[in-house]
Parts: structure tokens; C-alpha cells; sequence
């Protein structure tokens, strides 16, 4: 079954066709990779599927429900995290969690809180205020946030922007590991190639609104005979120069 159906999907704004007649799906269990070069239509996607946005076609399904009719539902049991999308700045670490919890009604709070700390290297953090932490620990207490509910969908939008590569790889190991245990589904936009590789058993790839190919990694890295999926990318991306 797919925790996301997403069926002949557009958005304008003006003259810009941000996303154009996009369909997909997202499995359960599954972390599907939303690639594109800049202004490609990532964010516009994951902001329809978040409700904050309102598509001017299609339809998208999420967890069973029509999220045009339906979404409160479905946006009970997902999360997400973007780093153009700032917590509240005055609020400390602990606060902000405790506000989100109480938002999704998180049985045992304090517990979950503690958990995530650990889990997130926050502990040093909580009493500090959102606001005054560098982008890293922003990104980790982001990624606490979106993970308060334990929910069915996360939408990731730039998961380890600004980490270390160590706590990259870290966040990296703790997302699989969260896949592994919960099957929940999971997109993933990123520009990290290697970090799709490592994450995404599928990636659709996106240019000018439109998706232009789709594929296992693998499958896309034999089919454009490149190395890696960084290459893959640039080689879309110039085709789309070009085109
Ligand atoms: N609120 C808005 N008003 C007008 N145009 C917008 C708005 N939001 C996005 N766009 C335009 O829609 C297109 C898609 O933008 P979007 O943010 O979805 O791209 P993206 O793939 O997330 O890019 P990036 O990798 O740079 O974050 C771009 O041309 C952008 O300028």
C-alpha cells in the first residue's frame, strides 16, 4: 500500500508553472528521493502535500486520506522538517518539542522529549532559545520535531543541511533506523546525491515542474551510463540548459 498517491499534480504562481502534471507514489516502508536543481518544484510539492498550499490540479492522497477533503486526518500521523522553516525563536529547544507535542497530542511527553534528546545530542540545548542555536542544532532540533509524533509519513526537505559530516552521517543512520522500526514512508528532497544513494530505494528526478525520469539509483545510473547519481544529476540538469 502507498502512504502517497499523487495524481496529475500542478501549481502556478503567475506565469511560473512551479509544478506541472506531476503523478508519483511513496510506499509504505519505502524513503523516495525528490531531486531537482534549483526552482526545479521540490518545495512546491512537499508544501501541497504538507496542506500548506492548495494545488490548482490533481489530486494527493495521503495515509488513506483525499487531502483535499480529508487532511487533518492524514496530518495527524506526518511530520517534517525544512530548514527554510524556522521554529519559533523564542521559545527554548524544550519548549518548542513541548508545543509540538502537545499539538499532536503525543501520549507521555516528557518521555518522548527525553528520548529524542538523547537521540539528537539535545540535552545541553533544551534551555536554550531556539533562535540563539547555530544552523546544525537548529537542524537537529528540527529533526526531533518531526519525529515527536512517531509519524506514518516524514517529509524531508534538506534533512542534514548545515550538519557536520559526522552528525550527517549520524542523522543518516538514526532516519533508516526510524524507516526500519516504525515502516513509515519517507521523501526526501536533497541535494545530496550521496545521501540519496545511501537513503532512497527510489528517486523521482524533477526539472521545471515536471518529473523527467524516475528510477532505483542504480537503475538511473546505468541508464545515463555514469558512476554515481551525482553525475546523473548534472547530466539532467545541463540537458534541461539546453533543452
Ligand atoms: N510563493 C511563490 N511565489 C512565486 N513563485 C514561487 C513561489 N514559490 C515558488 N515559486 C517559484 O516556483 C518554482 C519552484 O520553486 P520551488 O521552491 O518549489 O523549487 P525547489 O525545487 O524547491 O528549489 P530549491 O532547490 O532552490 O529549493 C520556482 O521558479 C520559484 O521561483
Amino acid at each position: 500500500m502507498s502512504a502517497v498517491i499523487v495524481r496529475d499534480l500542478s501549481k502556478c504562481f503567475g506565469a511560473v508553472t512551479a509544478v506541472d502534471r506531476i503523478s508519483f507514489t511513496v510506499p509504505n516502508g519505502a524513503t523516495i528521493g525528490l531531486l531537482g536543481g534549483n526552482g526545479a518544484g521540490k518545495t512546491t510539492t512537499i508544501s501541497m502535500l504538507l496542506g500548506i498550499l492548495v494545488p490548482d490540479q490533481g489530486s494527493i492522497e495521503v495515509l488513506g486520506h483525499d487531502m483535499a477533503h480529508d487532511r487533518f486526518a492524514a496530518l495527524a500521523r506526518m511530520n517534517y522538517s525544512s530548514p527554510y522553516v524556522a521554529l519559533p525563536m523564542r521559545l527554548t529547544v524544550a519548549e518548542n518539542l513541548a508545543v509540538y507535542g502537545h499539538l499532536y497530542n503525543v501520549p507521555d511527553l516528557s518521555t518522548r522529549i527525553s528520548d529524542l534528546a538523547h537521540e539528537f545530542d539535545l540535552k545541553s540545548l533544551l534551555d536554550r532559545r531556539a533562535g540563539a542555536l547555530s544552523a546544525g542544532q537548529k537542524t537537529r532540533v528540527a529533526l526531533a520535531k518531526a519525529l515527536i509524533n512517531r509519524p506514518d509519513l516524514l517529509l524531508l526537505d534538506e534533512p542534514t543541511a548545515s550538519l557536520d559530516p559526522d552528525t550527517a552521517d549520524y542523522v543518516r543512520s538514526r532516519l533508516e533506523a526510524y524507516r526500519a522500526e516504525s515502516g513509515a514512508a519517507i521523501l526526501l528532497a536533497s541535494h545530496n546525491m550521496s545521501e540519496v544513494e545511501r537513503l532512497c530505494s527510489r528517486v523521482l528526478m524533477m526539472k521545471h515542474g515536471k518529473i523527467v525520469d524516475r528510477g532505483t539509483p542504480d537503475a538511473l545510473i546505468a541508464r545515463y551510463g555514469r558512476d554515481d547519481l551525482e553525475q546523473v544529476f548534472v547530466a539532467i540538469a545541463r540537458a534541461a540548459t539546453s533543452a
